[in-house]
């Protein structure tokens, strides 16, 4: 299946504010680490729900806001959502970032790199699009470390793929991006109910929820362009 189809599919049924409200719990902390200055210009990859490219807008006073999705109705959804003249959101594909060299000062993505069809060239696309000094905010919760993540792929008919934090890190270098960091954004909101709760219709025991959330949550990584 086509990301169009498969996300077009989760856009109609409401998922894309399901998805926001989830990742929310992560992705906040790693917007809140982006360093945006008032006026910079920003993407963001796959953008959903559109959420994280308003949150710039509001909280760190970004200028212009790019939300690119493979999904026109993932953007038809975001563009509903706000009336805001400098956000814009627009139907593309990550394998080609309809931006000029240079012209963006930081990209963000939350749950979306990894279906891109050629990884690698998207990362190449994304130091192309970036200022010398720009940076990419890359957040995952599907990789290898994460084991409970691991059966994600059965459920979803679009090529995912699984790489562990060596493989981001290197994969950037390889696009010519410096990385300058990487860690794990524990999920502290997500209830987790008491022992007695365990087996659920979704986790054996306690402890692999648990492991899940507050210990791999999301994977960040932090690249800048040269
Ligand atoms: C799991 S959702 C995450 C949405 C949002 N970032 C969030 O945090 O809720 C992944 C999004 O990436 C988009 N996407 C996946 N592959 C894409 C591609 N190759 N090009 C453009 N968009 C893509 C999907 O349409 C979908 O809206």
């Amino acid at each position: 299946m086509s990301v169009r189809a498969e996300f077009d599919a989760w856009a109609a049924d409401g998922r894309d504010r399901g998805m926001e409200e989830r990742h929310w719990h992560t992705a906040k902390h790693a917007l809140a680490r982006m360093p945006v200055e008032p006026g910079d210009t920003i993407l963001d990859l796959g953008c959903g729900s559109g959420y994280a490219g308003r949150a710039l807008r509001e909280t760190q006073d970004a200028g212009r806001v790019y939300g690119l999705d493979g999904s026109p109705e993932m953007v038809r959804n975001a563009r509903s959502y706000t009336d805001d003249p400098d956000v814009a959101y627009v139907v593309g594909d990550f394998d080609a970032l309809p931006f000029a060299d240079g012209s963006i000062d930081h990209v963000w993505s939350m749950e979306a790199f990894y279906y891109a069809a050629d990884p690698h060239h998207t990362l190449e696309e994304v130091r192309r699009v970036l200022r010398p000094g720009g940076t990419f905010y890359c957040a995952v919760n599907y990789y290898e470390e994460n084991v409970h993540s691991h059966a994600w792929q059965e459920r979803i008919d679009v090529e995912m793929t699984r790489w562990s934090g060596d493989e981001y890190r290197e994969a950037f270098r390889d696009a010519g991006l410096s990385v300058a960091g990487q860690d794990n954004i524990p999920d502290r909101e997500v209830e987790i109910p008491s022992a007695e709760a365990f087996p659920t219709d979704d986790w054996d025991s306690r402890e692999a929820m648990v492991e899940r959330y507050r210990t791999y949550g999301t994977l960040l990584t932090v690249g800048v362009a040269p």
